[in-house]
């Protein structure tokens, strides 16, 4: 038994101790032979106290308390210890139960955002069994907390905004930043998940509302990658935004200011990494989060040496199409050096895919990767990269710049080219039309077709159209959810190529090892594994 002098520590304690309070009440919960229903994670008795918390999650205010609040799950001998007696009605329900009633609740609604707003609002509430919700049904719910939902609710996001989720740090903050980190009530973060809001998704600049990525990310981390809530931090910088629809809109949540670039910028990110790093230690992971190109390339080679940083747009991205194609070649056949690689956009996920696949050519091939790089082809809004355009190309794109006639269009750059794979990373919907998918097949009996871009509007074409127009012989994978497609009697089921099927795994990696840099060496391993895995689960889909 518990004593009351146990429990007044701990309400002198406040935060830490009341959680120590509530894992010996949970122990003598299983002593006594109650069932328990969803315990607490003893893990979480080491957290810091927080000394300026003095509320005690009991009663009411256990109620209103996210972390640990069960709703009708408490059991009767939890009610008696917690004063939840009255505050309750009488029925009990299980985990399962509540389960079972959200999930009938959540397919009620029609439109995705009220189903957004819907996990949202369980997650403020309940996040126990949000997670359990997200981890039972995740190929329904995926779609919903993150690509490609996530992206509308971001566009709406100061409409929809109820309570604040994650960190913000704006330009207001600058030589604070370390005070602010301080405010967060968690001390063990192991991850970070840190957007400028510039580039969400496929939509552009969002400014201060990007805040959903970083949220949505970390969902992720807990459901798919098994880490604690409590240890994942979402964080947006908020340097301004270029909108000027959000600059004009009422309900915006940001600074109401156009962005801030060059050395301002530079020195709030530089303020932001090295508070990072003094108060959470160098093994904490930033995963940066849909910054613009021009900032994305920067920060990664600036923080690589110094930081455990992983850029989830360009080696994410990366990691999981090479995996992707890898397990492909089981289906097209021929080695990865027999392709041929055509992409349409040239910035963090075409460059970042395009320099894996290379790197990963000249370890199996032994050639210089020079060499392998000629194997790859980029066009970006100007046309095919070619050498005569090197000396005004952005140094990111330089090294792709091969010798080759001028060629301006998509169409005509997959004849000239002739790829046998095809890979959209631009942003830009629609762009694989008929005639490129036609071209595609006819230069190739089972062409591979990439739509990587988010979320699905801005898809360069639909799994309907890339099976259709290739009358049913593209492999297909797009980096939002597309269903199967019914052709000629067929049931083709396309491939997702979202980054989500990496970034969870790769950083509960890097966390377990205590790994304090990122190398490429990494991501190629982790891509082999997850290819093998990709194939794995393939032998279980019907036939493409
Ligand atoms: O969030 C996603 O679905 C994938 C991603 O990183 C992006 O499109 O920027
Ligand atoms: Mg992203």
């Amino acid at each position: 038994m518990i004593s009351r002098q146990t429990f007044l520590r701990a309400v002198v304690l406040g935060w830490g101790g009341e959680r120590k309070v509530w894992a010996l009440l949970e122990r003598r919960t299983m002593m006594n032979g109650v069932e328990k229903t969803n315990g607490e994670d003893l893990a979480t008795e080491e957290q810091l106290i927080t000394p300026w918390t003095v509320s005690v999650a009991s009663g009411y205010t256990l109620l209103r308390d996210p972390r640990h609040n069960k709703g009708l799950a408490f059991t009767e001998y939890e009610r008696d210890a917690h004063y939840l007696r009255g505050l309750l009605p009488p029925a009990l329900m299980t985990q399962e139960l509540q389960e079972k009633k959200l999930m009938h609740n959540l397919r009620q609604y029609e439109v995705p955002l009220q189903r957004y707003m819907a996990m949202m609002d369980l997650q403020e509430r309940n996040e126990r069994l949000f997670y359990k919700l997200l981890i039972d049904n995740v190929e329904e719910l995926l779609p919903v907390v993150y690509t490609p939902t996530v992206g509308e609710a971001c566009q709406k996001y100061g409409s929809i905004f109820r309570r604040p989720q994650g960190l913000y740090i704006s330009l207001k903050e600058k030589g604070k930043i370390l005070e602010v980190l301080k405010n967060w009530p968690e001390r063990n973060i192991q991850v970070i998940v840190v957007t400028d809001g510039e580039r969400i998704l496929g939509l552009g600049d969002l400014g201060c509302q990007g805040m959903g990525i970083p949220v949505g990310k970390l969902s992720l981390y807990t459901a798919l990658g098994g880490l604690r809530p409590s240890a994942c931090l979402p964080v947006t910088i908020d340097v301004g935004t270029n909108n000027e629809k959000l600059l004009n809109d009422e309900f915006y949540i940001g600074l109401r200011q156009r962005r801030a670039t060059g050395q301002e910028y530079a020195e709030l990110l530089e303020e932001f990494m090295t508070a990072v790093k003094k108060n959470y230690g160098e093994k904490v992971l930033v995963q940066f989060e849909d910054f613009a190109n021009h900032n994305a390339f920067d920060l990664l080679e600036k923080y690589s040496p110094t930081h455990l940083v992983f850029n989830d747009d360009i080696q994410g991205t990366a990691s999981v199409v090479l995996a992707g194609l890898l397990a492909a070649l089981k289906l097209v056949g021929g080695a990865l050096a027999d392709h041929k690689f055509l992409f349409l956009g040239a910035g963090e996920a075409g460059t970042g895919i395009a320099e894996l696949i290379a790197l990963e050519l000249s370890k199996q091939t032994k050639a210089p990767l020079e060499e392998t790089r000629k194997k790859i082809w980029l066009v970006d809004s100007k046309g095919l990269i070619v050498s005569s355009r090197k000396e005004s190309l952005q140094h990111f794109k330089k090294p792709w710049a091969h010798d080759h006639e001028p060629v301006k269009g998509l169409l005509d750059a997959v004849k000239a080219i002739k790829p046998t794979v095809l890979i959209g990373s631009s942003g830009v919907g629609k762009t694989f039309t008929k005639e490129v998918v036609e071209a595609m097949a006819s230069i190739n009996e089972k062409p591979l077709i990439l739509a990587l871009s988010n979320p699905t509007s801005q898809s360069e074409c639909t799994a309907e159209e890339a099976y259709t127009w290739s009358k049913g012989r593209a492999i297909f994978a797009s980096g939002s959810p597309f269903d199967p497609v019914e052709y000629n009697s067929e049931v083709f089921v396309p491939g997702q190529a979202n980054n989500a099927y990496i970034f969870p795994g790769f950083g509960l990696g890097l966390i377990m090892s205590g790994a304090i840099r990122v190398h490429d060496d990494m991501l190629l391993a982790a891509c082999k594994y997850h290819g093998l895995l990709s194939y794995i689960l393939h032998a279980h889909l019907p036939p493409q």
